[in-house]
């Protein structure tokens, strides 16, 4: 099953995605999803320069053989752009291996091991009234589980927060980047009282989420962490950013709120001592950016071993090509945690066909061989790519702050 064809398709329906396809001599085909949302060509350039010339004629059904070669052979190891092409590789060679069984991805792992996949929905206001109408409408859609973010007073803009009431989020808003403004004393101050309105109306039943985006030091985040603990969330999300695993130990100590962290890592050697030590409860990168399902494969296997769950990364950003190959994942996986959603718009729907379900908050996996998502690639081409950057944060004395 030699591969005859490896070739990107960069594309902006909505928004950019960078997509890999590979074809076999038998006509076969698999695709993944090589976005990294702000640096898309840099993936495009190590794939089309470095990986792809040499993927033609290797036999596609070595997929484990074909990832040693990509990650060792290329002696510079792990990275956002070098683990995000494996990861594009590896996933269209899954998907071309459950096409050649004639079997549904999730066949493949080792079957399912649930009916549904828990989903979480990102619920955001201008401000905590904002929030709660957004948390009542998808409450009554059936979801179980929310994110919670709001604005802060006195902060113009913040992360997670749609511009305009009613808009779909976009953090890569402007061509390069816009710059937001940060205060830590305000969002501390202010975050509990969001949480506390939250489960004063919805009562307790709820799952609820809230993402920190790596903006606080380890004492601050063991504040929050403590602050919230009356409204016991599903998970605090990258409340700091993790360069240092150390960090994690302290948080720890002092609160019993779960963490969940990883949508910037790529590799089982970011999580290691995280998970080794207990100091997290959810791993957070997606397939794509974490080597394929190869990779986080093992990812999960060893957070398994210390009750560690997924929760994989599910923005906008990742192309359904990403979601649909997670939700094989979570549907296989023994210690699935939950899934995140932030709906794709409808143009990007339209270039990317999918066999997934979303029924009551949860996902239903499809039965077509393979992950079940394809791209239309005429209709691609007709939206071509734009410059789209990521914004920076500055304290309010300037300082470069995390974003
Ligand atoms: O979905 C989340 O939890 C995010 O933090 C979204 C990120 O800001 C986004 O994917 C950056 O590209
Ligand atoms: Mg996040």
């Amino acid at each position: 099953m030699k591969i005859e064809q490896a070739y990107t398709i960069v594309c902006a329906p909505g928004r950019n995605f960078v997509t890999l396809k590979i074809v076999t001599e038998d006509g076969v085909y698999g695709i993944g999803d090589a976005t990294l949302n702000g640096r898309e060509m840099a993936v495009v350039a190590y794939l089309e320069e470095h990986v792809l010339p040499a993927l033609i004629g290797r036999d596609a059904s070595c997929i484990e053989d074909i990832w040693q070669y990509l990650y060792r052979g290329a002696y510079w190891r792990r990275g956002p752009v070098t683990m995000a092409a494996i990861g594009a590789v590896d996933v269209a060679l899954w998907d071309i291996k459950a096409k050649v069984a004639n079997m549904p991805l999730y066949q493949l792992l080792g079957g399912r091991s649930r009916e549904r996949v828990m989903t979480y929905a990102h619920c955001t206001g201008k401000d905590i009234d904002g929030c709660l109408q957004e948390v009542e409408r998808h409450v009554a859609q059936g979801y179980r589980a929310v994110r919670v973010q709001a604005g802060i007073p006195g902060i113009p803009t913040i992360y997670g927060v749609a511009k305009r009431e009613g808009e779909r989020y976009e953090p890569a808003d402007s061509e390069l980047p816009a710059e937001h403004v940060w205060s830590t004393e305000k969002y501390l101050n202010h975050v509990p009282q969001l949480f506390a309105a939250v489960r004063e109306q919805f009562g307790h039943d709820l799952h609820l989420l809230h993402d920190v985006h790596h903006r606080l030091t380890p004492i601050e985040a063991a504040r929050l962490g403590k602050a919230v603990e009356p409204y016991h969330l599903f998970w605090l999300e990258d409340c700091v950013p993790a360069e240092n695993q150390e960090s994690l130990r302290l948080i720890r100590e002092h609160t019993t709120t779960p963490l969940a962290i990883g949508e910037v890592f790529n590799s089982i050697h970011d999580y290691r001592e995280m998970i080794q030590n207990q100091w997290i409860d959810y791993i957070r990168t997606p397939l794509s950016h974490g080597g394929g399902i190869t990779h986080m494969r093992r990812v999960a296997d060893f957070a398994a071993l210390y009750h560690i769950r997924t929760g994989f990364h599910g923005p906008t950003d990742l192309s359904p090509v990403c979601l649909g190959a997670a939700i094989h994942f979570d549907s296989w996986v023994p210690n699935f945690g939950i899934q995140e959603y932030m709906p794709h718009d409808d143009l990007t729907l339209q270039v990317f066909s999918h066999d997934f379900r979303f029924e009551d908050g949860h996902f239903i996996v499809g039965e077509a061989p393979g992950h079940g998502v394809d791209i239309d690639e005429s209709l691609a081409a007709q939206y071509p790519w734009k410059r789209a950057s990521l914004p920076v944060n500055r304290l309010e004395d300037g300082t470069l702050w995390h974003w």
